[in-house]
């Protein structure tokens, strides 16, 4: 045996009471029953707790007494577990030599002989201060951190790299409408809310924030979602910042996600939408969408070879509702209008104001047959009568068709050929539908640059009143004046009225230009009477639009009285056309004029209707003129001058007086007083002249006289 190998038993117990004084634990045996009192501890208790070895030794059973009260039933609970065989492991709190209180950790178990019966317990104590207070810095630090978490005004979302939900704020189960259990351990796929992107279409799970944090490493940011919950009506919006953060070797420990709510943002936002995108009378889209629209047609049927059509709507005489009724039932027209468009109309199409009482209809994926069958079923629409506030309206409307492409491939060509042949339709006679041609491109655009001009015509006061003489043929001398518009344009010259006067009267321009001529005729009176001419009558011609104002009689009775002119010295000029189709409207207003003295003639007679007998319906006529295409006929053909003859007869046995128009020659002259004609008027005496002409053919005939 070596020397240096000294292996008494003595040796070996002092070498492992050394060894057990140096091991940072310290170890005791205890009785495996009663009072379980320690019958052996190391010497390091005394550098653990300040107790010295003996002390337990001597008095087994003192141990508990320095036990926390609290922590007895968790030490005496410990006993029986391990006297069940268990290897226990506990944390109470010691009483150490100078009174504080020191967190031990106790770990023990049963020693039992070969039979299986109880000998010993044997464990150990450990300090485990600085454990306890690292561990409760942990726990104050967490519970700061999650009263941040709770004070911030977002969801905060803590994820697993496999999508479950290992922490959550307040607000973030607020936002999803979950509580904080129900938001616990579920994955991105067992989410049952619906996500949509702000486009409106649905979120795919892929598309998840979390998801594309794992599939890309990278942080998602400022990503707008919307959460439809089973809950709530109304979307939860919300802006996404997602981000990860990564463990020591690269990969993804968890994936935080923060949720901003932004709902009453994007409801302001689509507010504005509203606003900018829908007419707020009648709630349809407004041009701005409807152009939009167009243009997603044009995209789909280019790429699906198809057609579509666009329907372009303009109410026939609405003006008219307008000005009589006032804008309250003007408004509320539309609005009806605007309802029985919209619920007539297929999931499909789409129908939208322009402004005005100007609509405009979609038919996706239709064609020329397709958008006739809808023009006419649209038109059938306006058949029954409308009621705003117990008025009963009737109105109907006009529609023009363009189809793509075959009139147009963008929103703007197709819009304004839809636009032409609209204005064609009501060319045609109004409450039908017309398809776009080529061929009226260039006739509306002519009408509707027309239409432009005229209106700087007005500002610019480019017209002029010509004068034509009336002669009477018992005195062959001037006894009236027609009073007959002329427009001088700067560029093109003179433009004739029958170019003009269709145009204004189809655009309303009529009834400024119409007044125009009627208050510069009477001021011209008014200076030829100061002159010294004799006082003459002044024939103007009306139209129907101006008739249909209602406001037409103030305005001439103003016009009179403003110009010292009597009632009796003007003649009003009305169409054959104007009197019969609105019987009502024109015996009213004639009717109105006659106690002011005013004169009224038929003019163009034979033209229009053909048929005398209405003539008896309007018994407050007193002038008939013959038109001039029958004086111009008179000795080229026989029937011309049997015509002539008999209107003047048949005049005559009415008690109306006569007079004939386009007058060239004296043949034409001589007949027509053989006839019994009243008065003549053309060129065989004097074309539509300038003021300054006829007053010079005024003069002279005062010097004749
Ligand atoms: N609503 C309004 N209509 C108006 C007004 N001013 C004119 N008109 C209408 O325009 C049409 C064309 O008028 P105009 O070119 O002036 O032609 C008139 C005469 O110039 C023409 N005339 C007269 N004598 C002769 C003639 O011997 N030969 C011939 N070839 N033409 C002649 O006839 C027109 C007279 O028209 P009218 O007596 O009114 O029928 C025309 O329909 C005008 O009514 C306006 O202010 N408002």
């Amino acid at each position: 045996m070596s020397p240096y190998i000294i292996n008494t038993l003595e040796t070996k117990i002092a070498r492992f009471e050394h060894l057990l004084s140096a091991a940072p634990i310290t170890i005791y045996t205890r009785k495996p029953f009663a009072d379980f009192g320690i019958t052996f501890i190391s010497n390091s208790v005394k550098e653990l707790l300040g107790h010295e070895a003996d002390a337990f030794i001597f008095f087994p059973d003192s141990w508990l007494s320095h036990v926390h009260p609290e922590d007895h039933p968790v030490v005496l609970e410990n006993f029986h577990r391990i006297l069940l065989g268990d290897a226990t492991i506990i944390k109470y709190r010691f009483k150490m030599k100078d009174g504080q209180w020191k967190w031990i950790r106790d770990r023990a178990k049963l020693i039992t002989d070969s039979a299986g019966r109880a000998l010993e317990i044997i464990g150990g104590w450990t300090d485990m201060t600085e454990l306890i207070q690292t561990e409760e810095a942990l726990k104050q630090s967490e519970k700061k951190h999650r009263f941040l978490l709770e004070q911030v005004n977002a969801g905060v979302i803590v994820q697993t790299p496999d999508t479950r939900v290992v922490s959550c704020n307040r607000q973030a189960t607020h936002l999803l409408g979950l509580t904080e259990q129900q938001l616990l351990g579920k994955s991105a796929a067992d989410f049952e809310h619906v996500f949509i992107n702000e486009d409106g279409t649905l979120t795919a799970l892929d598309d998840f924030p979390v998801n594309q944090v794992i599939d890309t490493h990278k942080a998602v940011k400022s990503r707008v979602l919307g959460i439809e919950r089973s809950d709530i009506d109304e979307i939860v919006w919300v802006m996404v910042n997602a981000f990860a953060e990564f463990d020591n070797n690269g990969g993804i420990g968890v994936v935080n996600t923060t949720l901003i709510d932004i709902t009453p943002h994007i409801k302001s936002q689509e507010k504005i939408h509203r606003l900018a995108h829908y007419d707020s009378l009648t709630q349809l889209p407004n041009r701005v969408l409807i152009n939009e629209r167009i243009e997603q047609a044009i995209h789909y049927s280019y790429r699906e070879n198809k057609s579509f059509s666009l329907l372009f709507l303009d109410l026939d005489d609405f003006k008219i509702v307008n000005d009589s009724l006032g804008h309250h039932y003007g408004d509320a027209l539309l609005r009806q209008v605007a309802q029985r468009l919209e619920h007539s109309l297929r999931e499909t199409d789409s129908a939208g104001r322009l402004g005005g009482d100007e609509f405009v209809v979609i038919l996706n994926n239709t064609n020329a047959d397709g958008a006739a069958a809808a023009a006419q079923k649209i038109i059938h629409l306006f058949k029954d009568p409308f009621a705003v506030d117990g008025q009963v309206l009737s109105i109907q409307t006009s529609i023009g068709i363009s189809i793509y492409p075959k009139n147009g491939c963008d929103s703007n060509t197709l819009t304004r050929h839809a636009d032409i042949a609209m204005y064609h339709a009501k060319q045609e006679g109004r409450g039908r539908f017309s398809f776009f041609d080529f061929k009226m491109n260039t006739r509306l655009e002519y009408r509707l640059g027309m239409e432009r001009e005229l209106r700087l015509a007005i500002e610019e006061n480019q017209f002029l009143v010509y004068y034509q003489p009336q002669i009477d043929l018992t005195s062959e001398r001037i006894i009236g004046i027609e009073a007959l518009i002329r427009w001088r344009h700067p560029q093109r010259g003179m433009i004739s009225p029958a170019d003009f006067i269709p145009v204004a009267e189809d655009c309303g321009l009529i009834n400024p230009i119409g007044e125009w001529v009627l208050r510069r005729a009477c001021e011209d009176m008014k200076t030829w009477q100061a002159s010294g001419f004799a006082p003459l009558k002044v024939a103007v011609n009306l139209s129907l639009r101006q008739l249909q104002e209602g406001t037409l009689f103030n305005k001439i009775s103003n016009i009179l009285a403003q110009n010292g002119i009597a009632g009796s010295q003007l003649e009003l000029e009305l169409t054959e056309s104007v009197m019969m189709e609105n019987h009502s409207v024109t015996l009213n207003f004639m009717t109105q004029c006659k106690d002011l003295g005013i004169h009224f003639s038929i003019d163009d007679f034979g033209t229009g209707y053909s048929s005398l007998s209405y003539l008896t319906k309007l018994p407050l006529l007193d002038k008939l003129k013959i038109d001039r295409s029958f004086i111009q006929e008179l000795f080229k053909n026989n029937d011309a001058n049997t015509i002539v003859g008999a209107i003047v007869n048949m005049a005559k046995s009415l008690r109306l007086k006569v007079i004939a128009e386009g007058v060239e020659t004296e043949q034409q002259l001589d007949y027509l007083r053989d006839c019994g004609c009243d008065t003549v008027q053309g060129f065989y005496f004097s074309p539509p002249v300038s003021y300054e002409a006829l007053t010079q053919l005024l003069a002279q005939e005062e010097l004749i006289a």
